[in-house]
């Protein structure tokens, strides 16, 4: 009886049986359908052809070959957009022009003025908010402009206000201001300063004759500014030249502008915020004609123009990047591992560099999949239920001269509460392994440390007024230069706890590889003579964090052994 010939995906699975139901099928050819229909559910090439295969994962035994989500094909990743500082421009909306308009009915053909005021501009809100990981979507945007509030209408119509901006930043965010333009503030200074003036001329006119009194009491009104008036629409430029400008109103701040946190700014935004902080208030709106009104002007043909909104250059900055930051040696298996406690889908692959950027994933501490609840109350009382995972690239030898992917990847370990050293146990000693880390990261330390004494003026927020003519020392370090100024000069890091005072522990990864008991029972019994004091602390710091250093064997690609690192970190945490 002739054998029913199956289906492709048949004959794909059951490749052993090829020659029994392809008899006339000649290897080679049974070998290319086979590719096909693989390349086909896009499985990556490298995956089809078995050899490429074995030497990918010689390592790994057969359970490992199956893709997973712990051992995903080279394509199952997504990179998270990722950005800890960056510098945005805030724009608080302009005001709306005032109204020249007038009364005008079927028997009053002159009415009288009946323009209304502006609309005040929107305001610019900063709120710290949990959930939110990255300063990347802010990084990217740059700008935050409040709306311009509306013109003022006829039948004195007022325009309406501005559309207001919120900007959510991540809790640990720290804001600083680099540059301010405040054009109204800069002229009730101004104002100020005349009114003194002013009065000290008045002390000075007793002894004047009357007649130049006259003379500088009429160069103080009737002057048209483009900037500061709006004139009847239909108006010819000999009858503007006739026309006498009343004195400017002073100049005029909202009310809200007195809840606008004191310059320069430098918020610490270290809680969860219930409700949104005042960063600008909206500027003013203008005034329409029926405040120009006096005995003699009936019919005024002038209103004022809105307001422009203050800008600000602003400095953003995570404070603490994550909870937990893994650091080890390039293909230590850390992305597995963040992959093995959270959703993240950071890239996997048995090279060295993998991961490029960091990952951060948020550990759910209660997610239903059979992870122990872990109940614990943050600093400010709220119970934790998650708790966030920085997976940052490997550190080679000398990463603190900037070799590899180097400084800028120490920084980040730099700003995590925990740091959990990622050892693997397969790669040669693993006590060595943890030292060279530490080296690394304590010369690093070393270094930061000299730097901040260097330049301990450099770090504090000088506020210029204006235009500033710095330049900034790199060009790459320009990060996201708002558009206002080019000349804008990134602020310091903010200097966080030193790196060996962070509570640490040790994640001895691919345990589940044979051969690799000893190495960890060499690495358990070092730890435990840096907790009772017989070997010194790895990071050669007298005042380094010992309490109690642990060691976790884990098998991340088989997410064996990993449940006990949330309740640790948790408890790491509260230290
Ligand atoms: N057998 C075994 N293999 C593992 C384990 N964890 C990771 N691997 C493998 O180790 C290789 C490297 O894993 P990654 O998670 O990309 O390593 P990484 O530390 O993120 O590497 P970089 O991003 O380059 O620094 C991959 O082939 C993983 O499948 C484990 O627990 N057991
Ligand atoms: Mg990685």
């Amino acid at each position: 009886m002739p054998l029913a010939r199956p289906s492709i995906r048949q004959f794909c699975l059951g490749s052993t049986l090829t020659p029994f139901l392809y008899p006339s099928l000649s290897e080679a050819c049974a070998l290319s359908i086979a590719r096909r229909f693989l390349v086909s559910r896009r499985v990556p090439l490298a995956r089809c052809n078995s050899t490429a295969t074995e030497s990918a994962n010689s390592h790994s035994d057969s359970l490992h070959t199956q893709p997973s989500h712990l051992n995903p094909t080279p394509d199952n990743y997504t990179i998270t957009p990722f950005a800890d500082r960056c510098i945005l421009t805030v724009e608080a909306g302009a005001g709306g022009h005032g109204c020249v308009s007038f009364l005008r009915e079927k028997y009053i053909e002159e009415g009288p003025a009946n323009g209304g005021d502006g609309g005040s501009g929107g305001n610019v809100y900063i709120q710290a908010v949990r959930g939110e990981t990255s300063l990347h979507k802010l990084a990217r945007r740059r700008l935050m402009k409040g709306g311009r509030g509306k013109n003022g209408q006829g039948k004195v119509k007022g325009g309406e206000r501005g559309a207001d901006v919120l900007i959510t930043v991540p809790v640990g965010t720290i804001v600083r201001e680099i540059q301010r333009f405040d054009p109204i503030a800069d002229e009730i200074e101004e104002q100020n300063r005349f009114e003194s003036e002013r009065e000290r001329r008045q002390r000075m006119r007793r002894r004047k004759p009357k007649a130049e009194e006259n003379v500088e009491e009429e160069a103080e009104s009737g002057v048209y500014r483009k900037d500061k008036w709006l004139v009847f629409p239909g108006m010819v430029p000999s009858e503007l030249n006739r026309l006498t400008f009343p004195p400017l109103p002073p100049p005029r701040k909202s009310h809200l502008a007195a809840l606008q946190p004191q310059a320069p700014i430098w918020l610490d935004l270290d809680k969860h915020m219930e409700t949104p902080m005042l960063l600008a208030a909206g500027a003013m709106g203008g005034l329409g004609n029926p405040h120009f009104v006096t005995p003699n002007i009936y019919r005024p043909m002038m209103a004022t123009r809105g307001d422009p909104g203050m800008k600000m250059a602003l400095q953003l900055e995570l404070k603490i990047l994550a909870d937990l930051a893994l650091v080890g040696l390039p293909n230590a298996g850390k992305s597995t591992l963040l992959r093995a406690l959270s959703n993240s889908r950071a890239r996997i692959g048995n090279w060295a560099f993998t991961t490029l950027q960091p990952n951060v994933g948020t550990v759910v501490l209660d997610d239903h999949k059979g992870r122990p609840k872990v109940i614990k109350r943050g600093r400010d009382g709220a119970i934790r239920d998650n708790f966030t995972i920085a997976d940052v690239p490997g550190l080679i030898e000398d990463a603190h001269l900037d070799k590899g992917l180097g400084l800028g990847f120490l920084r980040h370990v730099e700003r995590a509460a925990v740091l959990a050293f990622v050892i693997d146990l397969s790669a040669g000693d693993a006590v060595q392994a943890l030292k060279l880390l530490w080296r690394e990261v304590s010369e690093y330390e070393t270094m930061r440390g000299k730097e901040q004494n260097a330049e301990t003026e450099r770090r504090m927020v000088t506020y210029r007024a204006k235009r500033s003519s710095a330049t900034p020392s790199d060009p790459s370090d320009m990060i996201d230069a708002p558009d206002f100024d080019t000349s804008l000069e990134p602020l310091e890091f903010i200097p966080t706890t030193p790196i060996s005072a962070k509570p640490w522990f040790v994640i001895a990864t691919k345990a589940d590889l044979s051969e690799t008991q000893e190495n960890y029972h060499r690495l358990h019994q070092y730890l435990d003579g840096v907790n009772k004091g017989g070997e010194p602390h790895p990071s050669g710091r007298a005042n380094a964090w010992k309490q109690n250093i642990q060691a976790v064997p884990v098998s991340a690609i088989k997410a064996e052994g990993v449940d006990v690192i949330p309740q640790l970190v948790m408890d790491l945490l509260e230290e």
